[in-house]
């Protein structure tokens, strides 16, 4: 028997499939009601309000996927599914529209009252002047996030006569076009928009996008609209600006704590707000508990997902099996990337071995997000890493080979750049652990942790003695050291691994010898 807990409030038509499910037992409570059954689920079933943390991951040790009813995982530790080899899913386009319209009916009503009026009217006051409103024709929306939601509202707003400014680093050029926009800067968006509304995940680079000093940029008479995530925009600055009479008024369906209970933002009457409604439709509650029940029945039969958030299509027991080489393509994608502080336009990955018999898309997908990682500001994860690749120009490819250099296994990865490429080979040694076994045409052998230095030089007499010496001299001490050449006399390189982290006056100092061609420091 499965079991499947569904603990927020789904639609049942929507669950309808599971509910059917002989082989399948669903229990719809709240996760604290079951406390001592959690580890008996396989399967679990959320809205916004259960908060899936690792302290949940840990209780629940039969867990294998976790399916959101909705857009937005941030009630879901991912890092934390992802270690404990959990799926997670969501259903990421069943409540667009809901939450589209939402926006735009908390933007009619906000800039006409509407909210505030109908109290009046039905405490039988009349009072017509007290409620003076704003057209939307011809205003500025400034959309910051333009996905599926921020799309949506695009067109309405469009047909409403309004000027349209996009702020979304991650936005195509193809996309922009198609649908008749243009990317502009946070700052020009802040500056010429009369009405702000925000659509982009709760992320560590959104989490108040919109402050007190960002918002101080705004036209005077602002209207702000936050229909996706409590805390995109800060609540603290937005009751800075709405005090001083700089923000006009602000629509929130969603708050930084909810229920926002003595938030100081319900005291002002040009605020108005909803309970975290954006999704509440029938129509969306169908769709997306739909949804999410097609993919958990697929996961559960064996068959892949489709929109899932960490680690698509593997079972516990493959991702056990990928763990070494995640961790290790992880690292190798980090420090190749370190090596190469260059625009690269092509990575390209090379399994053999055993390794090649696993699920190398994933182990792909890790390399380039520590590659990513090391080079972008934002958040990159193996699901996102593909994306972010393409949309930054960089094409990636993998091939699996049938060479035998003599290792178990062999990741290799080939960087191409401006002028510049970089080999690098790493293996995974059961029970001993990841090494680093080659650098461009060098053979080495290095653990990949730490504080590194890679150095290359010419084989001379006195280069490592004097290497050494201006460690020595900044009272470096030297954990492991790694040589290498091609022949006597020619190219060698060095890795040397510390304690700390090196300064860059350090480096500079040996790149500035005559036999030393370059010098890297190397952070995992
Ligand atoms: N109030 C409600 O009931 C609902 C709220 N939501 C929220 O709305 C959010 C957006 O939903 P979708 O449009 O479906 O997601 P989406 O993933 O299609 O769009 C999000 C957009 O934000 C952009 N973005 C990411 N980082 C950014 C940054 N630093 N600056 C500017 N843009 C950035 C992305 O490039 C993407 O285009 C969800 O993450 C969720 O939190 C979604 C549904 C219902
Ligand atoms: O889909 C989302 O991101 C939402 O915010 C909807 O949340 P809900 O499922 O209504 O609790």
């Amino acid at each position: 028997m499965i079991h499947v807990l569904v603990s927020d409030s789904m639609s049942s038509e929507g669950l309808q499939p599971l509910l059917d499910a002989a082989h399948i037992n669903v229990v719809q409570k709240k996760v604290e009601e079951v406390d001592h059954e959690l580890h008996l689920f396989d399967a679990l079933l959320v809205r916004s309000a259960t908060k899936v943390t690792e302290e949940l991951f840990e209780k629940m040790t039969n867990l294998k996927i976790v399916g959101r009813a909705g857009v937005g995982v941030d009630n879901i530790d991912i890092e934390a599914a992802t270690k404990h080899g959990v799926v997670v899913i969501n259903a990421p386009n069943g409540n667009t529209i809901s939450t589209a319209e939402h926006t735009f009916a908390m933007m009619a009503s906000l800039l006409r009252h509407i909210p505030q009026a109908n109290v009046t009217v039905k405490s039988n006051e009349w009072n017509r002047s007290a409620f003076v409103g704003t057209e939307l024709y011809g205003k500025s929306l400034g959309i910051i996030g333009f996905g599926r939601i921020g799309g949506e509202i695009a067109k309405r707003a469009r047909v409403f006569g309004m000027n349209i400014l996009v702020f979304d680093p991650f936005l195509t050029k193809d996309r922009a076009e198609k649908i008749g926009v243009s990317n502009c800067t946070l700052d020009e968006l802040l500056t010429n928009a009369d009405i702000i509304t925000v659509h982009t995940p709760l992320i560590k680079e959104t989490r108040g996008i919109l402050n007190k000093e960002t918002i101080a940029k705004t036209k005077k008479g602002v209207y702000l609209l936050n229909c996706a995530r409590g805390g995109i925009i800060d609540e603290a600055g937005l009751i800075h600006h709405l005090e001083n009479g700089h923000v006009a008024g602000a629509a929130l369906d969603v708050f930084e704590v909810e229920p926002p209970v003595n938030n100081k933002l319900l005291k002002f009457d040009n605020v108005i707000v909803t309970p975290h409604l954006g999704a509440s439709t029938k129509e969306a509650q169908l769709n997306v508990a739909a949804q999410v029940t097609q993919e958990v029945l697929n996961f559960l039969d064996g068959k892949p997902v489709t929109s899932s958030i960490n680690l698509p299509t593997l079972t516990k027991e493959l991702f056990d099996k990928i763990q070494p080489f995640y961790h290790l393509a992880k690292k190798m994608g980090n420090i190749v990337s370190q090596c190469m502080k260059v625009p690269v336009q092509e990575v390209a990955i090379q399994y053999e071995g055993s390794v090649a018999e696993l699920e190398t898309s994933f182990i792909t997908k890790a390399l380039l997000s520590g590659f990513l990682g090391a080079r972008v500001d934002i958040t990159v994860n193996e699901v996102n890493a593909g994306m972010i690749a393409k949309e930054r120009g960089i094409s990636f490819s993998e091939k699996i080979t049938s060479n035998n250099s003599g290792y178990e296994n062999l990741l290799e990865v080939k960087v191409f750049g401006d002028n510049q490429n970089f080999v690098l080979r790493g293996t995974h040694v059961p029970h001993y652990g990841e090494r680093i076994v080659g650098i461009n045409d060098f053979n080495i052998d290095f653990y990949p942790t730490g504080h590194l230095l890679y150095i290359q030089h010419q084989d001379k007499p006195g280069v490592i003695g004097r290497v050494g010496k201006v460690l020595g001299d900044h009272e470096v001490n030297i954990a492991t050291m790694q040589v290498g050449r091609k022949e006597k006399g020619g190219e060698a390189i060095m890795m040397l691994a510390f304690d700390r982290p090196l300064d860059d006056t350090l480096t500079s100092q040996l790149a500035a010898y005559d036999d030393i061609v370059s010098v890297k420091s190397i952070d995992l």
